[in-house]
């Protein structure tokens, strides 16, 4: 008997602020997994790379923008039904560079507020209570 296995993906995400204590989000192209979905941006870690490191370069990947990597808000453990993830999500501060829609289809600047307008990956709805404290 074997089982099959089970993708595991780790990931770097980023809540990324302004100065007006806005939060960017990104909605991820219609296509593939969660198409559609709105998420903070970020993406997969690679061999001997920190944390922080990851999250500057995807950052700079999908968005063309400069941000601070600070602290850590939450690290998430989350089954889906076809693979198993692990988001470190980090606080991060724009720093420079207009956001550019490179790997997503739009772009918004939210408040905390707003934030429950937006349809996220399940996962999030830890990311969002935690941002909620901090
Ligand atoms: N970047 C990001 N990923 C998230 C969030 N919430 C969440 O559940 N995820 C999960 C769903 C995504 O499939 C996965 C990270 O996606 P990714 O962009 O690195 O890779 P992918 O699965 O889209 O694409 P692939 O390279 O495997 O083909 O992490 C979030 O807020 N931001
Ligand atoms: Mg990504």
């Amino acid at each position: 008997m074997s089982l099959s296995p089970v993708a595991h993906k780790v990931i770097g995400v980023a809540a990324i602020w302004n100065d007006r204590q806005q939060i960017l989000i990104d909605k991820r192209r219609q296509h593939g997994l969660h198409g559609g979905f709105w998420e903070f941006p970020g993406g997969k870690i690679e061999p001997g790379e920190t944390i922080e490191a990851c999250i500057e370069r995807e950052i700079m990947e999908e968005l063309g923008i400069v941000v601070e990597v600070g602290d850590r808000l939450i690290t998430i453990d989350h089954d889906y039904t076809k693979f198993t993830v692990r988001l470190y999500v980090h606080h991060c501060r724009h720093i420079s560079g207009e956001p550019q829609t490179i790997e997503c289809d739009e772009i918004r600047w939210v408040t905390l507020d707003e934030i429950d307008q937006f349809t996220f990956p399940k996962a999030n709805a830890q990311i969002i209570a935690a941002l909620r404290k901090s």
